[in-house]
């Protein structure tokens, strides 16, 4: 019990009123306080045995409120309060105040006798009456105040948690004295002036030892008092309101600062906010996980208790401790509060890693300039989803000096391709073409292109090809030289064991297989899981997906597949985007009647127009399979799509593909020049057509 004192209480000790009753000299405030730590005065006073005599007639009582101001508010209040009560039924003409009268209970009547079995208390400042009628078949019971909205605490249990029957305290049953001058002088030394203590009514209660006693108080009235002891520790009087410290000043003011003790709020005012209360039980440990139902957020009963003084005020500046607790405070404060009007602060640093912790560190070491600063600085409180650009601008900033690397797309080893159609990580690329046309080998091609240039590594999710056959393809490219000695190889060398073994090498290093070992077909959220444990494990920069109709596309009922094909291509975007990977996605075209030879349109992709709608880029890969039409090598690689204009733009691009190493490569001018015939012969048979 003892340590729970602030100042100890010797009453054999004397010492003269007039050295321990005085308020401290402005000197006491030191100048300079960056250059000093606080003392705790308290301590060596114990030691010292100081004594204090609280009932001096000579002691300056600075909270006390002015006699007369009393009077007339205890009057109006009693006024009030009797007009609650006769709407009630409760006439309390014949009551004395401060006392329990007993009388017959309006509800019950008291039954047959008649019993004067209601008892009601009026509470001596007169603001609150209490009733309780202990008939059992009544038990009517309650409370009112006299400025507030008059519920009853009683008569609703289960509002706010277990509500205890509210204890009424004024200062004398309480004990409260005023500060004494050493108090004023351990404020003092925290920058703390005296007028800011008689404003807020910072008092004293002295048993053993002395602990400060800050006094809530609601429209002037004590409604709770919270100790603070030498040892830094707090306790509340018991049976009292949960109410924030300093309600009185937040009434009808638009922006409200909340704090997270009582020291900081006295440290707001020093600074020249009176708009501040401080929260009564300081900040959690960590962040709830859900904010509970209002009747049981126990915790924040304080908050709900205020509530009303919230409704007007169109910003909260939640300066709460820098540590994680004061952090975890103010994310529940804007939950409750309502984040959209939250502002917060960032306390200023006081070295390389450490920063001032509260309030009333920066008034003692920075001094109330800079605390005025802090809450001029206020930031808007962070919403999730809600963004101004400057949170990004670290980003923009790298992306305009190049810092986030291909910013403008990588190459595709193709000159003519590179004018429309660059590679940029992050993107969506989907291709199409009619069956055969070479969707599979240009993308092989150009993943082997990528590999060359920048190192890139992939993961391939390839439903169609055999993992050999696949190998075959992408080593023919790498190697330049065929596979096998066969049909396809003409005269062409083989390539060699050692050119073998070393491809194999690269085939390892540099792609990744994802596949469905099953004989079900792969989801895409299975496919897309096992790409991010590859962009994890490996680093892989792409991935292609080949094609769409061999995943399993299982839908709910009630989906379409247009609904079905948005979500699936949100999904992939999403992992492009996160994880800095672009993704090559084919899909072929529906069945095209009377298709004449031309490159299908990438709306006729097959499923939906999603397709096109959400892809970064749209590519249709389309090959001449007419000797006579022109040669037949040609591979023209149509850009339908591009979304970002630095990556490239629409128009078409040919390739020769060189059928024994699977090669694609650039075409001289004047092939290009018979290409334009073909494309031109092509154009003018489909006019006769009529298409
Ligand atoms: N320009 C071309 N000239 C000749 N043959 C080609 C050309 N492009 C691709 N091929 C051949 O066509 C065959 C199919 O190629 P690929 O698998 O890349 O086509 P695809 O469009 O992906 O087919 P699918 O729609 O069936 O998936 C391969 O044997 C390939 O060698």
């Amino acid at each position: 019990m003892n340590s729970r004192y602030l100042l100890k209480y010797a009453p054999c000790a004397t010492i003269t009123t007039s050295s321990l009753h005085t308020y401290p000299s402005p000197q006491l405030f030191h100048a300079s306080p960056s250059t000093k730590k606080p003392i705790f005065l308290q301590i060596s006073l114990r030691k010292r045995g100081l004594c204090y005599s609280a009932y001096s007639p000579k002691i300056p009582r600075p909270v006390q409120v002015e006699h007369k101001e009393i009077e007339t508010l205890d009057s109006a209040r009693y006024v009030i309060l009797k007009k609650k009560l006769n709407d009630m039924d409760i006439n309390c003409d014949s009551c004395t105040i401060g006392e329990y009268n007993r009388m017959i209970c309006p509800q019950c009547g008291g039954g047959d006798s008649q019993e004067k079995s209601f008892s009601l208390y009026i509470t001596p400042d007169r603001d609150m009456a209490m009733w309780n009628c202990f008939r059992g078949n009544c038990g009517w019971r309650g409370n009112v105040r006299a400025f507030d909205s008059g519920n009853s605490t009683f008569s609703k249990p289960d509002e706010i948690g277990k509500i205890k029957r509210i204890k009424v305290i004024t200062e004398e049953s309480i004990g409260l004295e005023p500060l004494c001058k050493e108090l004023l002088g351990y404020f003092a030394e925290r920058m703390i002036s005296a007028e800011t203590l008689r404003r807020n009514g910072v008092m004293q209660k002295t048993h053993y030892e002395v602990a400060i006693a800050f006094t809530y108080r609601r429209d002037g009235v004590l409604v709770s008092c919270k100790y603070r002891d030498i040892e830094k520790r707090f306790w509340q009087e018991k049976d009292t309101e949960r109410i924030l410290y300093g309600l009185d000043d937040i009434k009808q003011v638009n922006d409200i600062i909340i704090v997270e003790g009582e020291m900081d709020k006295l440290s707001m005012e020093e600074a020249g906010f009176r708009n501040c209360v401080s929260v009564p039980d300081g900040a959690p440990s960590m962040v709830s996980k859900e904010t509970p139902a209002l009747e049981k957020d126990t915790k924040y009963q304080y908050l709900w208790n205020c509530k009303e003084y919230f409704d007007k005020t169109s910003r909260i500046i939640l300066a709460t401790d820098a540590d994680g607790p004061g952090q975890a405070l103010a994310e529940e404060l804007a939950r409750r509060l309502g984040r959209e009007r939250c502002w917060r602060i960032n306390w200023p640093k006081k070295t390389e890693t450490e920063v001032y912790k509260d309030a009333n560190e920066v008034l003692m070491y920075l001094g109330p300039h800079a605390l005025r600063e802090v809450i001029d600085q206020a930031e808007l409180y962070p919403i999730r989803g809600l963004f101004k650009f400057s949170d990004f601008f670290h980003e923009i900033d790298e992306y305009f000096h190049h810092h986030l690397g291909y910013e403008q797309g990588a190459s595709t080893g193709w000159m003519d391709l590179d004018k429309l159609y660059k590679i940029v990580p992050g993107e969506l690329t989907i291709v199409t073409g009619v069956p055969n046309s070479g969707k599979s080998e240009w993308i092989d091609a150009l993943l082997c292109n990528i590999n060359e240039r920048e190192g890139w590594k992939f993961a391939l999710c390839s439903m169609e090809n055999k993992v050999r056959e696949h190998a075959r393809k992408l080593l023919e490219k790498h190697i330049r030289k065929p596979f096998f000695t066969a049909g396809y190889s003409g005269t062409a060398e083989r390539m060699n064991v050692e050119e073998f073994e070393r491809g194999k090498e690269w085939l390892n290093e540099t792609f990744h297989l994802i596949r469905c070992e099953d004989d079900c077909l792969p989801s895409i959220t299975w496919v897309l899981d096992l790409a991010k444990a590859a962009v994890f494990r490996h680093g892989v920069r792409g991935l292609v997906i080949d094609p769409y109709n061999e995943l399993d596309h299982q839908r709910p009922p009630n989906q379409t597949e247009t609904e079905y094909v948005s979500q699936m291509l949100t999904k992939i975007k999403r992992f492009a985007q996160h994880h800095s990977c672009h993704v090559w996605f084919v899909a072929h075209p529906r069945q095209l009647h009377q298709w004449v030879g031309g490159p299908p349109n990438l709306y006729d992709i097959s499923g939906s127009a999603h397709f096109i709608n959400k892809c970064d880029n749209g590519i249709v890969v389309h090959r001449n399979r007419n000797p006579e039409a022109g040669p037949v090598d040609q591979v023209q690689i149509c850009v339908r799509k591009v979304r970002n204009k630095v990556a490239g733009c629409i128009g078409d691009a040919l390739l020769s593909y060189n059928r024994i190493t699977g090669e694609f490569q650039d075409i001289d001018e004047p092939a290009k020049r018979q290409s334009a015939i073909v494309a031109q012969k092509l154009a003018n048979k489909m006019k006769k057509l009529g298409k």
